[in-house]
């Protein structure tokens, strides 16, 4: 076991159960941090591509100071109870989606239920990112019976790794994520479905609108049967309402009255309650689309001049245009600078638009 530093972020190694999407992001964030971190999975090949990423080494732990389970949902009781059993000095946590049925199933002191709000559709440890967390709320559910140290630990991992930790017990995180996340995950899914039968000509029209809706859709089968079936009784209480309300849109789409625009408003109102990045105040964010050469470095060299303009990026997407060798990349920024970089972007010879 490597020496502990008085202000490391976890006093000794950190064993990575599970090294897929999720446990090998937490493995490349920690080891940014020069924090030793072991790898372990029930797929020898993801080990080993974890590893040859650069998240960890494949070798045995003796004595982890904190083990990360990231296993599917279904998996973590079993798991962490024996990680406990294993390494009886070690704080154990877990990074599943859905909390009460893992906090009932463990609980020892040394465990701290986590989840961090932050992932891709895509699964596996190929799709990992060492930035994945950062600005992202990391839910820390603790019960009346962990212990305050494992706590503090865990809570420093994922500030650590860039994260904003909300601490909130099992039951409301569970009533909580079946809003944000796991309904509309149906939602999408639902959409997402239609398109099965439509005529491919019909599909050649998708825009970005669909897209936004329907991305999340394209996620791992298996660890959705799972997260919803884990959280079934929250999510069937959001479905209730959420079904009452397409009844009535649907009544009022026929009958073409005004409640349709009432659904509208309430759905702008919706976004507008939902924090920007870092939990902060809602901003007014504002889209600049860049179209560029699908060549390489092209994208550096726009990096480079949104760099020299002052604009920070919020976020980005990048859209490929049907049949040509050009991508759009919508850079997303706060309102208040959209001009200044648009018009930053056109002088240095970008076919920039709003
Ligand atoms: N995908 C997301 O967007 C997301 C976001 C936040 C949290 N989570 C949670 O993170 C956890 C992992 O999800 P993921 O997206 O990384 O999935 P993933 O499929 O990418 O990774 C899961 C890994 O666990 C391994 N595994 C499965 N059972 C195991 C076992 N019993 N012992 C050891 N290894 C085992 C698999 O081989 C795989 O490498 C889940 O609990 C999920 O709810 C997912
Ligand atoms: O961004 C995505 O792809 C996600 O699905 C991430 C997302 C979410 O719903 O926000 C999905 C499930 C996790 O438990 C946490 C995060």
């Amino acid at each position: 076991m490597s020496a502990a530093l008085p202000d490391a972020v976890v006093p000794g190694p950190v064993l990575v159960i599970g090294c897929g999407l999720i446990g090998t992001s937490v493995a490349l964030a920690l080891r940014e941090l020069d924090v030793p971190v072991h790898l372990r999975d029930a797929s020898a090949s993801h080990v080993e591509i974890a590893a040859s990423v650069g998240a960890g080494s494949p070798d045995p732990v003796d004595s982890p100071a904190l083990v990360v389970v990231a296993v599917p949902p279904a998996a973590v009781v079993e798991t962490a109870r024996a990680a406990l059993a294993e390494f009886p000095q070690a704080v154990v946590t877990d990074v599943a989606s859905v909390k009460a049925p893992i906090c009932a199933g463990v609980t020892d002191p040394r465990f701290v239920g986590g989840h961090p709000m932050a992932g891709k559709e895509r699964s596996g440890p190929m799709a990992a990112s060492g930035l994945l967390f950062e600005g992202r709320a990391w839910a820390i559910v603790p019960t009346a019976d962990t212990d305050p140290d494992a706590v503090a630990l865990v809570e420093r991992v994922a500030t650590s790794v860039g994260a904003v930790v909300r601490r909130m017990d099992a039951g409301s995180h569970d009533r909580a994520v079946a809003l944000v996340s796991h309904v509309p995950h149906l939602v999408s899914a639902l959409t997402a479905g239609l398109l099965t039968e439509a005529p491919t000509d019909d599909l050649a029209l998708a825009g970005q609108g669909l897209r936004d809706v329907i991305r999340i859709a394209g996620s791992d089968r298996g660890l959705w049967v799972d997260i919803i079936g884990s959280n079934a009784g929250q999510v069937g209480d959001i479905l209730d309402d959420l079904a009452a309300r397409l009844d009535d849109l649907r009544a009022a789409v026929r009958a073409g009255d005004g409640s349709v625009a009432e659904h509208l408003d309430r759905g702008r109102d919706g976004v507008s309650r939902v924090p920007g990045k870092h939990g902060e105040h809602p901003t007014a964010l504002a889209v600049v689309f860049v179209s560029i050469d699908d060549t390489p470095g092209e994208l550096s060299r726009l990096f480079s001049d949104i760099g020299a303009a002052g604009v920070n990026i919020e976020d980005m997407r990048i859209d490929h245009e049907l049949g040509r060798l050009v991508g759009v990349v919508e850079v997303v920024v706060r309102a208040a600078a959209a001009d200044v970089l648009h018009t930053a972007l056109i002088e240095r010879g970008w076919a920039a638009f709003r």
